[in-house]
């Protein structure tokens, strides 16, 4: 039987599509005093449910909801002050609010074949019809956050019911674009 655990508040219901012409919007943290604020400029890309214990989720939520953009397309619009790096070590500079620890973006400045992006949190924007999840990654991620191995098989099973194909790392064309990064920088793929 599917799993009774939240995925996340976002897609419980149902994945809502988004629309095609979505074109950017405002992420707003979930600080009723001052939010902080951030533009971005053009849609998102590949976005997912991801069962991490690093991405931001919303209480009681197994997965957050992650996509990312260009980092040209991100300006910080409101309360910039109340940002700070959760992990600098990390390779998504993940800047969260301090207040309501919520992750505004994160991007990612590293040699790595996902340089030049930000991971951001599309539920957060105040703005509807954001493109909607794809896939779910780091499925067995979730054991790390405390769900339990033997829940597993229902989360996997609700997680294909909502059209979320779950992935235990990313889904196999990021597996494919990072695994191609790293072939040309060595020189082992030529073209
Ligand atoms: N089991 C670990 C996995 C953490 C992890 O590798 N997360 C991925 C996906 S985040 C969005 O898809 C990642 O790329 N992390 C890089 C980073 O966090 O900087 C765990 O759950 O902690
Ligand atoms: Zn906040
Ligand atoms: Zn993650």
């Amino acid at each position: 039987m599917a799993s009774q655990i939240s995925i996340h508040p976002a897609v419980d219901s149902g994945v809502k599509k988004g629309r095609a012409d979505f074109s950017g919007g405002t992420l707003v943290c979930a600080c009723t005093d001052r939010p902080v604020k951030v533009a971005v400029k053009g849609t998102i890309a590949h976005n997912h449910a991801c069962g991490c214990t690093k991405c931001w989720k919303p209480q009681g939520a197994a997965f957050s909801i992650v996509a990312v953009a260009p980092h040209e397309s991100i300006t910080v619009l409101e309360n910039g002050d109340k940002l700070q790096i959760v992990d600098p070590d990390a390779l998504i500079r993940r800047h969260a609010c301090k207040q309501c620890g919520v992750h505004l973006y994160g991007p990612v400045e590293r040699e790595h074949a996902f340089k030049g992006l930000d991971f951001i949190h599309p539920e957060r924007f105040q703005e509807s019809g954001w493109p909607e999840p794809t896939f779910a990654a780091f499925v067995s991620s979730i054991i790390e956050a405390g769900t339990k191995p033997s829940d597993m098989a229902g989360v996997r099973a609700r997680l294909r019911e909502l059209g979320l194909e779950p992935y235990d790392c990313l889904s196999p064309a990021l597996m494919d674009f990072i695994a191609t990064w790293v072939a040309r920088k060595s020189g082992v793929l030529k073209e």
